[in-house]
Formats: structure tokens, sequence, C-alpha cells
């Protein structure tokens, strides 16, 4: 079977516009799948470069089918089960700084690039002190960045529309701090620093999509079904948001609303991102540990069980949705659509992938939602207080599996598992939660009397009587 490659392009070859910062399959998946939709309509004509941010990626994979791959929407959508797959052609090539780092310079000559995408992880968006302008590429994202701003400045060129995607908050806002951070650590001058603040946008933005990536187990039968080689296809849900937050004129830059993608440019993203943490990964957090403990494995298990998708549909309307601060019916058609993103029957989306770092995620995801449910209703939050006390019992080392976190909160935990007052001693640890969450009334207690239940009788039948009491 043939390989993807130019013969299967459709399109014009457009002029590239657009430096994208990696290669996952996230922003193949969202952004490049965009800019396609976006080309197709004749609303665009313009192409990507994307840079490899680490020494080792994907794009030489990418550079073999000619920049070419697949993208497999599988889901439901309005309850109807949806599947269709596209070609994407709106890469025009791939540049690796670690290999050629003047071909990586370069790019800032280009005059007709407008805007610069990155989604590096969580990770990419870090300052490094080592980093210099000299570096041939500089070791962080930011760094890399930078360096390619500056010289840009240097030909007297206009700024960029620059666009992160890392799943951090007011990540615009952090990526521009650091680029200033290394102006001045660089000594690049205050008329660099100007350029920076007046010729260049910094946009903060939040993406929604669930992207599982390869589809490693079902390639093969779809590459025959197809009858071409795809090494880079890519399986996404159909659904997805892109939230920017700054002036309608970007959608001039950026035509995405005319080509009918659901992207939104609001002054204040907030609570939209409130909403997708709380409501969304809120569920996530709180399912994994207590239906691991139960023996489920995925999402999808999660929602198909009678118990478990009666606890967290009663999470999502009594503990979650009553905090936060959108209008109800909206909340309530957001929730509506999350369950059936959840229940998506083609993505096998493991709970165990979701527990990566389950300590912060609980800080960043749960927390807020607890402490405003506290402050509303002066009661716990049953079910997200259940969670914190199942995440206690698997970092104490009493799960089948292990937990899996960064090598400080394991260490810090493994100091505390044979304390016999173990739920203080983590509860109280403000380097877990960002506070004393001891000093919330009530929920010592509580957690050790969840902690004795999940011994006794196990998650499932907690789950059960909560559900119970919730009628
Ligand atoms: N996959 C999803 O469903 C989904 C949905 C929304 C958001 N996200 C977020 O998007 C991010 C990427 O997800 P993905 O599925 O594309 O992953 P991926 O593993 O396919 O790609 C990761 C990309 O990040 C780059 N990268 C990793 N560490 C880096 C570092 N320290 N510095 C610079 N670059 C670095 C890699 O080079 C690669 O381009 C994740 O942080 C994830 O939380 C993922
Ligand atoms: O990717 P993580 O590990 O930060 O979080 C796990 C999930 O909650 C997350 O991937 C969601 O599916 C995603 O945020 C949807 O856009």
């Amino acid at each position: 079977m043939k390989r993807l490659d130019n013969s299967f392009r459709k399109l014009d070859k457009f002029p590239t516009k657009v430096i994208q910062f990696g290669e996952g399959n996230f922003l193949r998946a969202f952004i490049d799948w965009q800019i396609q939709q976006m080309n197709k309509q004749g609303l665009f004509k313009g192409g990507v470069k994307i840079v490899q941010p680490l020494p080792k990626g994907m794009t030489k994979n990418l550079d073999q089918q000619d920049d070419l791959y697949t993208v497999l929407l599988e889901g439901v959508l309005n309850g109807k089960k949806y599947q269709s797959h596209e070609i994407i052609e709106s890469v025009n090539g791939t540049v690796r700084p670690y290999d050629d780092y003047d071909e990586y310079l370069k790019l800032a000559e280009d005059d007709n690039i407008e805007v610069i995408f990155s989604n590096t992880t969580e990770a990419g968006i870090a300052f490094d002190q080592a980093d210099k302008l000299s570096d041939r590429p500089q070791n962080s994202y930011p760094g890399k960045l930078t360096a390619l701003l500056y010289h840009r400045f240097e030909l007297g060129k206009r700024g960029f529309h620059i666009i992160p995607c890392e799943l951090i908050n007011h990540n615009g806002d952090q990526l521009k701090k650091i680029v200033l951070q290394y102006a001045d650590l660089w000594k690049l001058g205050q008329k660099f620093v100007d350029w920076i603040n007046n010729d260049n946008k910094f946009y903060s933005t939040l993406v929604d999509r669930i992207v599982p990536g390869y589809p490693r187990d079902r390639a093969a039968d779809l590459e025959k079904e197809w009858g071409y080689l795809d090494q880079m296809m890519v399986k996404t849900e159909p659904f997805l948001i892109f939230v920017l937050e700054g002036s309608q004129a970007i959608n001039d830059v950026l035509p995405l609303k005319q080509a009918g993608i659901n992207f939104v440019v609001t002054n204040d993203m907030q609570p939209y991102r409130n909403r997708k943490v709380s409501i969304l990964n809120g569920p996530h957090t709180t399912m994994s540990p207590i239906a691991r403990l139960a023996g489920i494995e995925t999402v999808g298990e999660v929602m198909k069980d009678k118990d478990f998708y009666k606890f967290i549909n009663d999470e999502m309307y009594q503990e979650i949705i009553p905090t936060v601060a959108l209008p109800k019916k909206e909340l309530e058609d957001y929730a509506e659509g999350i369950k059936e993103r959840f229940e998506n029957p083609y993505v096998k989306h493991q709970l165990s992938a979701i527990a990566l770092n389950s300590i912060s995620k609980f800080a960043a995801r749960l927390l807020p939602t607890l402490k405003r449910y506290v402050a509303k209703n002066q009661q716990l939050p049953k079910r997200i207080v259940l969670a914190l006390a199942a995440y206690l019992k698997i970092y104490r080392g009493e799960a089948d599996f292990e937990p899996s976190d960064t090598a400080e909160v394991l260490a810090a935990f493994k100091k505390i598992t044979a304390d016999e007052n173990y739920v203080h001693e983590a509860l109280s640890n403000s380097e877990f939660w960002g506070e004393d969450l001891t000093l919330i009334p009530g929920l010592e207690d509580l957690v050790n009397k969840y902690l004795t239940e999940i011994d006794e009788k196990g998650t499932r039948a907690i789950v059960a009587e909560i559900n119970a009491d919730a009628k």
C-alpha cells in the first residue's frame, strides 16, 4: 500500500502564515484541523510550518508523508453517532531547530507569517535561567521564541499574533512575562521591549477537545479501508471549543467563526475556564480514584454503570453547577454535552491516564468547588470529599495500582504513610493543596470516616449509599 504523499492533496498549497510550536496530537487535531476547515472554504489561504520544540519528536514521520495526515472524528453529536475522516493539508513543512537552527531563525524573515500557535504541554511555558541568546537552540520554548522574535525585531518587521494553547491559566500573559524576562536577562534593550509590547499581541486561551491520538488498535484496519498508509493519523472527538481573550479584530486574521468553528472571542475567558475545569475536569478527577478502586478502567465504563452514572450526574448538578457563576441553563446545557462526550463509545479514556499528577489536579480542579460549596451551604460536598479520601488511600500505597505523581509529591507521601495521623499530616500539607485543608470545618473527620468505610465495604457501596441519600 502507498504511503500518503503530495498526490493526495486536493487543495492548493498556500503560503505559510502560521508558525506552530509543537507537533503533538492535540495541535494536529485542533489547530491544523481548524486551518484546514478555513482553507477549504477559501477563507484563510494559509499554511503552517511546525517547529519541533524538543530534540526528539515526530516531525520526521510527518515529512515522510509530505506533511499530510488523517484526522478521524468519532463520537456522539446531538445524540447521534458520528464518524468521518479527512486528510489534513494545512501543514506546509516542519523545522527542527536542533538539526538546523538557521532554518529556524529564517522563519522570522517571512513577511507572510502573522500568527504563532503553541502547545508544548503545561511544562513547556517555563523560564530556563541557563538559556542564552547565542544558544543554537535555547532549551525552553519561550527561550526559542524570544530568539525568533528578536531576529524579527532586528529586521524591522511587524510582530505576530501569539496564541498559546497550553492548558495553564492566563497562558498568553505567562508566555509574554517569560519573553520579557529573557529580554531582561539577555539585555535586549528597551526598544525590543517596546516592540514586544506594541507590535505583538499575546492572547490567553482555553482549548477543549478530547484527542485520544493515534488509534493503535485500529490503525491497520483503517489504512486498509482508506487505501493508504498513515503513521500520523489522529483520532479526536467531533466537539471543540476554542476561547480566546482579546479584541474581535482577531476574527479578521483568523476567520474561524466565519468557517463555522466554535471559536469564542471574549474580553474575559475566566467563566469559560471555570466552567470547563469544574464541570469537565472536576468529574474526571472525582471518578478516577473512586471508580478505579471499584475495578473500573475507563470513563465510558463509569458512564455505563448505573450507580456511578448517578453519582457523577449528581456531583455535576448538586455539587458543582450551583457553585459556578454563570447562567444555570447555560451550565446545564454544558453538563449535558459533557456527559455525551464522556459516553463517547469510540473513546476509551483510561482513568489511569487522568490520574497522572492527581494531587495538583485535585487542588486545581476540585478544591475551588469544594470551598465554594462549603461557603454557600455550610456543609461538605460528599462526593468530592469521597474522591479526596480515595486519593489518600491510593497515595498510602493501599490500592492494587501505584499512584503516579511527581517525585516530590510521592516522596512527601512516603514520609507520612506509616504515621498514625496520616490523614491529618496529608491534609495539613500546604505543599500539596496550596493551603492547610484541616482548617476546613469537618473535612478531616469526613475523610477519616470515608477511609474507614472504603476499607470496610469499598467505594462502590459508599457510592450507592450517597446515591440513596440523594434519592
Ligand atoms: N489530548 C487531549 O485530549 C488534550 C485536550 C486538551 C488539551 N490537551 C493538552 O495538550 C497538551 C499536549 O497534548 P498532546 O495530546 O498533543 O500530547 P503529545 O504528546 O502528542 O504532544 C506533546 C507536544 O509537546 C511538546 N513538548 C512536551 N514537553 C515539552 C517541553 N518541556 N518543552 C517544549 N515542548 C514540549 C512535544 O514536543 C510535543 O510537540 C497536553 O498538555 C494536554 O494536557 C490535550
Ligand atoms: O490531560 P490531563 O491529564 O491534564 O487531564 C485529564 C482530562 O481531564 C483532560 O485531558 C480532558 O479530557 C481535556 O482537558 C479535555 O479538553
